[in-house]
């Protein structure tokens, strides 16, 4: 249980600050309470708190800059920052600006509670009277969707450099193992690992970026081990391996009788995950139409299981992951842009093998031991032909190639036993490592052929990877960022269904003569929207793309055309400069965004309504419902419907 912690309360509307002040009050803490920037920094200056809930919007300044002058301080508090309604940006703000959470008005004050006691649990506890309790073991992943977690590798590295402390960064035994888990001591190993420990500290989504095989779902584990939230459940989720029909009673769960043959309520990943992380791997294969369901539920952190009549709330830290360039996604219209902005308040780069080539012989050392562990076997080395032969390749598919090779090398007995005079001790492996270190990209020609590659039939199944590593994504492995690897690769899902249902694994393909193009990481989006062209803008492409006349039924009430003066104005209304005016008519000019949004997407979807509302979270229903009442119509069609939605092919 939490005990008391002190906490400073920010907000000039002086009802709000009571109801907040009564709430905790009745938790057990001590509340201080402040009304605008200056009476908080006083505040600050005088004591240290647990806690620091801020209003955004304060008389004198912006709640985010107490934010940023607590960070910059490295103060110990918490912060939450209570957002306006509708406004996500200011909530990506405050978690980039280093709030661990925030709440959104009108706050819930079982939100609130909750939100609180998530800030509090295993904090520094600078200023509390007594310390939470220690958190309890971490609990198993839930059935529904979990998969077995892989075994620890015990890495027989004697002379290997001793585990890196994360300096500044107060890591449990838990997180420090799911680190150690994530082998390699390079510098871009170790910038990764710092990075995990601090990103994990807070809410804030985190997106995982990295080539395929380089142990992204290992670094999503690791960021929940080190995170508030490891006694809860961790649940991966491979998006890309869930039938597009099934993924909203997947993900949010369902009710008795909500589908056929759903005889009982069942919980979605979001239920599973609760008090835990939600790791959504493969975010990029998320169709769209789900895009704006995830999207909803990341906003509002409700679900509405299917066949349900009520939202219910959730409480989940979301990690994802991709091996695309999901900025490049978002240009092509195929990843929407809130989502990707959403997702993507912390990236987590990690490295390519190619950048810690250094790293191949711990690795190997880890990996071998965990192949031996797994078949039972004595513990197995390396020996310096193998090393040679690992260490001469350009190994484009990152950590799980090397895994892959070491167990063909295990199956054809390329390897020794550890401690028989053919094992290779760790100073000459690191030296046959460095000295083999091949050009990047190598040409082909030059390019080893590797003999325990080019004899290499399938493994045996003695030597095959366990159930957990045999996902099929796991094999073949095909060089990463070529276009190949764009199409997704056959997968089984591995939520909710045994892992002997996964394909064997096939046999391992020949290291390709195609050069690997540089890992590029997405560019930040430039701001949260792009800006919509102008009405006039889009008629033009409408009537453009169409050639035949776009009939655009007159808006209600047409917004004032540029440039605006004072003219248009109730009297007594000034316009600040460069401040666009306040529309006279609130209800004609918001119909005249709507019409605006609608008519782009129509347009980018070449008139195809369902594409349109799928784009803009909407169903085909909904999308005929508002062009009907703005007045919106087709090329080609009359306005009055008759309801036939061929272009669509959908029913309404
Ligand atoms: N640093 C590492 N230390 C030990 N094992 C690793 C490391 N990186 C990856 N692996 C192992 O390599 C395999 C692939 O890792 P993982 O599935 O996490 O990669 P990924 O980046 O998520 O790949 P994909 O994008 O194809 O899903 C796993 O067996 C994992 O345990």
């Amino acid at each position: 249980m939490t005990t008391a912690a002190r906490i400073l309360v920010v907000d000039d509307e002086p009802d709000l600050l009571t109801l907040y002040e009564l709430a905790l009050i009745r938790e057990g803490h001590q509340v201080q309470t402040a009304s605008t920037l200056a009476e908080a920094r006083s505040a600050l200056a005088e004591a240290t708190f647990d806690v620091l809930i801020t209003d955004m919007r304060l008389p004198d300044g912006l709640g985010m800059e107490l934010l940023r002058e607590l960070a910059a301080a490295r103060r110990p508090e918490r912060s939450i920052m209570v957002t306006a309604y509708g406004s996500p940006e200011t909530a990506v703000e405050a978690l980039k600006a280093g709030a661990f959470d925030y709440l959104t008005k009108p706050v819930d004050l079982k939100q609130l509670r909750t939100v609180v006691a998530s800030a509090l649990q295993d904090a520094p506890a600078p200023a509390r009277a007594a310390a939470p309790a220690a958190s309890a073991a971490p609990a198993a992943p839930q059935a529904a969707a979990a998969r077995p977690a892989p075994a620890t590798p015990s890495p027989a590295a004697p002379a290997a450099p001793a585990a890196p402390a994360f300096e500044g960064e107060d890591i449990s035994p838990q997180g420090q193992a799911a680190l150690a888990r994530l082998v390699g001591q390079s510098p871009a190993m170790q910038m990764a690992k710092q990075r995990i420990a601090k990103v994990a500290r807070s809410m804030a989504p985190v997106l995982v970026h990295g080539e395929s095989g380089t142990g992204k779902e290992l670094v999503a584990s690791a960021v929940h081990a080190c995170s508030h939230r490891a006694s809860g459940p961790f649940v991966p989720v491979n998006c890309g391996a869930i039938p597009e029909n099934l993924l909203e009673a997947e993900f949010f769960g369902a009710r008795k009788g909500s589908y056929t043959g759903a005889t009982q309520d069942r919980a979605g990943f979001f239920q599973a995950a609760a008090g835990g992380t939600l790791f959504l791997d493969e975010i990029g294969d998320l169709p769209l139409a789900m895009q704006a369901k995830l999207l909803r539920a990341i906003q509002e952190r409700r679900v509405r299981p299917l066949g349900a009549t009520q939202e219910e709330p959730v409480d989940v830290r979301i990690v994802s992951a991709t091996h695309k360039d999901l900025a490049a996604q978002v240009q092509a219209g195929h990843f929407r842009q809130d989502l990707y902005y959403r997702l993507n308040v912390i990236e987590l780069i990690v490295p390519p093998l190619r950048e810690r080539r250094e790293d191949l012989p711990l690795l190997c050392q880890a990996l071998l031991a965990r192949i031996a562990s797994e078949a039972g076997s004595p513990p197995l080395a390396l020996t310096p032909q193998l090393m040679r032969d690992i260490a001469s390749q350009p190994l484009e598919g990152n950590v799980r190639e090397l895994e892959n090779l070491l167990h063909r090398a295990v199956a054809l007995g390329e390897v020794a036993l550890a401690g028989s005079p053919g094992a290779l001790d760790w100073a000459d492996a690191a030296r046959i490592a460095a000295a083999a270190t091949p050009a990047w990209p190598p040409p082909a020609a030059a390019m080893p052929a590797p003999a325990l590659a080019a004899a290499y039939p399938a493994a045996p199944p003695h030597a095959q990877p366990p159930q957990a590593f045999q996902t099929p994504q796991t094999l073949p492995q095909m060089p990463p960022q070529t276009p190949s690897l764009q199409a997704p690769l056959p997968q089984a899902p591995f939520y909710g269904q045994p892992a002997a249902s996964a394909q064997p694994p096939q046999p391992y393909p020949l290291p390709s003569a195609v050069a690997a193009q540089p890992f590029v990481p997405p560019p930040a989006p430039a701001a949260f929207q792009p800006p919509a062209p102008t009405f006039a803008e889009q008629t033009a492409r409408a009537a453009q793309a169409y050639g035949a006349p776009f009939s655009l039924e007159p808006a209600p009430a047409a917004p004032p055309a540029a440039p605006v003066s004072d003219a248009g104005l109730p009297p007594g209304e000034a316009v600040a400069s460069g401040q666009t005016p306040l529309p006279s008519d609130l209800e004609a000019w918001l119909n005249e965004q709507e019409r605006q949004v609608l008519i782009r997407a129509l347009n980018e979807t070449g008139f195809n309504r369902t594409a349109a509302a799928a784009r803009l979270g909407l169903n085909l229903r909904q999308i005929r419902y508002r062009m009907a009442r703005l007045g919106i119509v087709p090329p080609g069609s009359h306005a009055e419907e008759s309801g036939n939605d061929g272009d669509d092919g959908e029913a309404a």
